[in-house]
């Protein structure tokens, strides 16, 4: 464009005459260059031109053949003269325009270096034009320099009225920018401001320095700039010229989007935070943690810090920033290890995490120092080796299956293509549009919000697993209650058995004779059956047990127990030791002879075992028997028909033993 310029104006240049220096250039006039400038301009542009016609007129005069072999080579590099000449061409005057809301000036500065810092405004201005450069990018970035940098540029009013532009240094962090006015090659306006400077240096408050130029038609005025740094690090500052109109403009699209950016995540920070009060779950206080050293870097590095929340304190500005960012780096190292478990996981990856995640903590000790630049130098490295190593453990974690390591690449992969979509614009790869402008706040919005997902997939994924944990409990606490109640049924089914059984020969014991006795006497009274008691009884065997021992004792109850239950074979017939020697037969619906046979059958079974007996009578173990049989029960008791039988059986014993009685 600067070529299109100087080339239309090529008829005009030589009524430019020689001004006497930078900027003295009567008003109204179309030619903006002067002195030596102007002649160096016109000088470049003649020989760039007569280059072009040699190549043309040779072009001409060569054969078809010679136009491949020789002469289009030729052609080329003179093309390519023409379209490199920018890159070393001065810089023309910027010219405000009607239609032009917004125009970056990068590329129309010169620049000065002052590798002290010692130059004052009047040194700078009489200098010789020799001692400026050129500025060949639309953003200047100094980064990492211990000098002071001049900058100048110069604006004409092409419209045709007075108008009032507004020139932004739209940096928030450089540390010192004055900019001094110049009218007719005279300073008439001088501003010093920075963010190592109190707002109320400047007349107008943003977050970035903005001055207000007022021109009158056809008026040239000049600037110079001077950027100083506080200790060797310089922001990069896009210098651009806006319409008063399109200013405000970007002030309400920008209040607008940082309002949306900052509200959702201030929102998704109070939230996290109340999760983790609520659910006392760790991970939702680091991401917060996260989260909000994001925020107060961002405020601060953007400007909104020091514009709206601590205007008076430049000196805090700084060190909230440079703190901020290894307080970045950390909480995230801190979030990614809980979030990732890399600690369970990945040993190696959590192991680099934590040493880098040092090394950028140690970027605190120079911050605090007030050593900034050195702090950003330290930091810079080892937090971007820290997101790598991030990054590639997640992977690593992802591509093994573990999911919320999904999330977590996916959200870090929409941060870095903000990231790069900016790198992209400063480059000027990708054109200049509120997409690519805001792309590193998108990125980090869909960043923030894809963490804040992955946290609620994660508390998802543990809350299945706990209620998959919880029914596999349920089941095994069913099975052992069950397991429970059948060894407790078994237990007291056993317990019930013992409680109803004599424990040396395993028949009925007294208990249950008189739960069964009363139970079977009314059971047969209601039925009008008859119904037999016996008592039995061991002969002499105190004398059994003087002779032989109680154990032996023991082991023939036992024995003739065995032999007398093996008479009693129906589901109505019962056999009970009543205690001692003693037992009782109960037989329910049989007749008096049958009753008479089966006592005898049982007592006989008891003698036929032949159990050897000194003391006995028959020189055997012999059972006595006292037998009751009733065909209707109108009266007698369960205690009663013992009382009987035990007279019976009294009666058998004092008849000679091994007997029955009735
Ligand atoms: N070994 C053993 N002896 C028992 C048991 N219960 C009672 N006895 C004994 O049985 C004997 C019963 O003796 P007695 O009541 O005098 O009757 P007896 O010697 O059998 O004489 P008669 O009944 O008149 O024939 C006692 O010596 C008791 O100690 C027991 O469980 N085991």
């Amino acid at each position: 464009m600067r070529l299109c310029n100087i080339v239309r104006q090529g008829g005009k240049r030589g009524q430019c005459g020689a001004a006497a220096s930078f900027d003295q250039v009567p008003a109204g006039q179309n030619c903006v260059t002067t002195g030596s400038w102007c002649a160096r301009e016109q000088d470049s542009a003649r020989q760039s031109r007569a280059r072009l016609r040699s190549a043309l007129r040779a072009h001409a005069r060569r054969t078809r053949p010679e136009l491949t072999a020789r002469v289009l080579p030729r052609f080329l590099l003179a093309c390519l003269v023409w379209l490199a000449w920018p890159a070393w061409a001065q810089p023309d005057a910027v010219r405000l325009s009607q239609t032009e809301a917004r125009q970056p000036l990068g590329l129309f500065l010169e620049l000065l270096e002052d590798p002290e810092g010692r130059l004052t405004l009047d040194d700078v201005l009489s200098r010789p034009d020799a001692d400026w450069r050129p500025n060949t990018t639309e953003v200047l970035n100094f980064s990492f320099s211990t000098s002071t940098w001049w900058v100048r540029g110069r604006v004409v009013n092409d419209t045709e009225g007075p108008t009032t532009r507004v020139l932004e240094a739209a940096s928030a962090l450089q540390d010192e920018l004055d900019l001094h006015l110049l009218r007719e090659g005279r300073p008439v306006r001088s501003w010093h401001t920075g963010d190592r400077r109190a707002l109320d240096s400047r007349d107008l408050v943003y977050r970035y320095p903005v001055f207000a130029l007022t021109l009158a038609p056809g008026e040239t005025v000049g600037f110079i700039a001077r950027l100083g740094s506080h200790d060797g690090l310089h922001e990069a500052v896009p210098f651009v010229l806006r319409t008063q109109r399109s200013f405000l403009d970007h002030v309400q699209r920008e209040t607008m989007v940082f309002g949306a950016y900052y509200g959702g995540l201030l929102a998704l920070l109070l939230y996290n935070l109340l999760l983790s009060a609520i659910t006392r779950d760790r991970v939702f206080l680091l991401y917060a943690i996260y989260l909000g050293t994001y925020l107060l870097w961002n405020v601060t590095f953007l400007g909104y810090g020091q514009q709206h929340l601590w205007p008076d304190h430049p000196d805090f500005n700084n060190q909230i920033l440079a703190l901020s960012i290894p307080a970045i780096f950390i909480a995230l190292a801190v979030f990614s290890c809980n979030y990732l478990q890399t600690r369970q996981q990945a040993r190696r990856w959590h192991r680099a995490i934590v040493a880098l995640a040092a090394l950028s903590g140690l970027a605190v000790l120079p911050a605090l120092l007030d050593h900034y630049a050195l702090s950003i130098l330290m930091v810079l490295p080892a937090g971007g080796a820290l997101l790598l190593v991030q990054l590639a453990a997640a992977l690593h974690l992802a591509v093994r299956g573990y999911r919320p390591a999904r999330f977590y690449v996916l959200a870090w992969t929409a941060l870095a293509l903000g990231a790069l979509a900016t790198f992209l614009k400063v480059f000027g790869v990708l054109p200049s549009n509120v997409w690519t402008e805001y792309s590193l706040n998108i990125g980090s919005a869909i960043e923030f919000i894809l963490l804040a997902l992955a946290l609620a997939d994660k508390m998802n994924t543990l809350k299945a697993e706990k209620l998959a944990v919880q029914r596999q409990a349920a089941v095994e606490l069913e099975r052992q209650v069950a397991q429970r109640t059948h060894e407790l049924a078994a237990a007291n089914e056993r317990l019930q058995q013992a409680s109803i059984t004599d424990e040396l020969t395993g028949l009925y014991n007294r208990r249950y004779f008189n739960l069964i006795a009363t139970r079977e006497l009314n059971r047969c009274r209601r039925e009008g059956r008859p119904l037999a008691m016996a008592m039995l009884d061991v002969d002499r065997f105190k004398a059994y047990n003087d002779r032989y021992g109680h154990s032996q004792g023991d082991q023939a109850l036992a024995a003739l127990a065995r032999a007398m239950d093996s008479q009693v074979n129906r589901a109505t017939d019962y056999l009970f030791r009543l205690g001692g020697e003693e037992f009782a037969v109960l037989l329910i619906g049989v007749g008096h002879d049958e009753a008479r046979q089966h006592v005898e059958r049982v007592r006989r079974a008891v003698s036929d075992l032949q159990l050897l007996h000194d003391g006995s009578e028959r020189g055997v173990v012999t059972m006595s028997a006292g037998l009751v049989w009733r065909e209707t029960l109108s009266d007698p008791s369960a205690d009663q028909l013992y009382v009987l039988a035990d007279e019976a059986l009294y009666r058998a014993k004092a008849a000679g033993r091994d007997r029955l009685s009735e």
